[in-house]
């Protein structure tokens, strides 16, 4: 095969597909319900996608599927050309901390370590290991490089989005995860921090998948795609008392 034929078929490789993906929840009560049926989703390698959707239309859910944290019920998540939902769990873990950075609505920094070491430790399960020039490198890149040695809790809330911005950068992978990654921040620090998040992720060479229902966010994406189009959920699983839950409600009281 010449060169340039394998680059093309290199390129044309999905960096994510989902197909026939079903996550279904049991009530106290015993009652399933259906959060997740996504027949077709995928990315392309460096694509900027952000989906849009109301509370409680299972966006987390099924960020937390693509990612391995959950395992579906039914259906295919392929990462970068790997079946992530044929692995076990430490083949799933693995293939996580290789390919996809994750960045939660709550930052899920870790208090008691200093923003270099919240870094290095997101790069330590990866396969290339802690790397301090790295981690500095992003940390600058981010604009912390006067921070290194600071705890979480002497940051403002948007310093810490950019320490989850570099720590899920740090390991160079291929897909970056945002779970409403703006929700705490003020409009003028959302527009700077999507700014940074989708240059750094071009920098990186990243594909990058953001749901949120904040319009101002959603503004800042040119491919802007409506979950309740892509995910067929039961009408019943949208709250277990039927009623959409408000941003930031405690979850619902059924269990996995
Ligand atoms: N671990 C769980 N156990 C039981 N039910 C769950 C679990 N996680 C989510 N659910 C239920 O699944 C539905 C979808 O929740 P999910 O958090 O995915 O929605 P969302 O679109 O991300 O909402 P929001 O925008 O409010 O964060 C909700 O009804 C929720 O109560």
């Amino acid at each position: 095969m010449s060169d340039s034929i394998r680059a093309k078929r290199i390129r044309r490789t999905p960096m994510l597909t989902v197909r026939n993906l079903t996550k279904s929840f049991t009530t106290p009560e015993g009652a399933k319900v259906r959060v997740i049926d996504v027949a077709d989703f995928h990315i392309d390698p460096g694509d900027q996608i952000a989906l849009r959707g109301e509370s409680g239309s299972g966006k987390t859910t099924f960020l937390h599927l693509i990612a391995g944290i959950l395992r579906p019920n039914s259906g295919v998540i392929t990462i970068d050309g790997v079946e992530m939902t044929a692995l076990g769990e430490s083949r799933r873990d693995a293939l996580r901390a290789a390919k996809i950075g994750y960045i939660f609505q709550a930052f899920n920094l870790l208090q008691g370590h200093t923003v270099l070491e919240n870094v290095l430790l997101g790069m330590s399960f990866a396969p290339g290991g802690a790397d301090g020039v790295r981690a500095r490198a992003m940390l600058d890149r981010v604009g912390l490089s006067h921070r290194l040695q600071h705890f979480p809790r002497e940051l403002s809330t948007g310093q810490q989005q950019r320490v989850a911005v570099a720590r899920a950068l740090a390991n160079r992978p291929k897909l970056v995860i945002a779970d409403e990654p703006t929700g705490n921040l003020d409009n003028r620090n959302t527009a700077g921090a999507l700014d940074l998040m989708k240059d750094t992720c071009r920098e990186c060479g990243a594909a990058l998948l953001l749901v949120s229902h904040d319009d101002a966010t959603l503004a800042r994406f040119d491919n802007v795609r409506d979950f309740t189009e892509i995910n067929r959920m039961d009408n019943a699983s949208r709250t277990p008392w039927g009623q959409p839950r408000k941003s930031g409600e405690a979850p619902s009281r059924i269990v996995e």
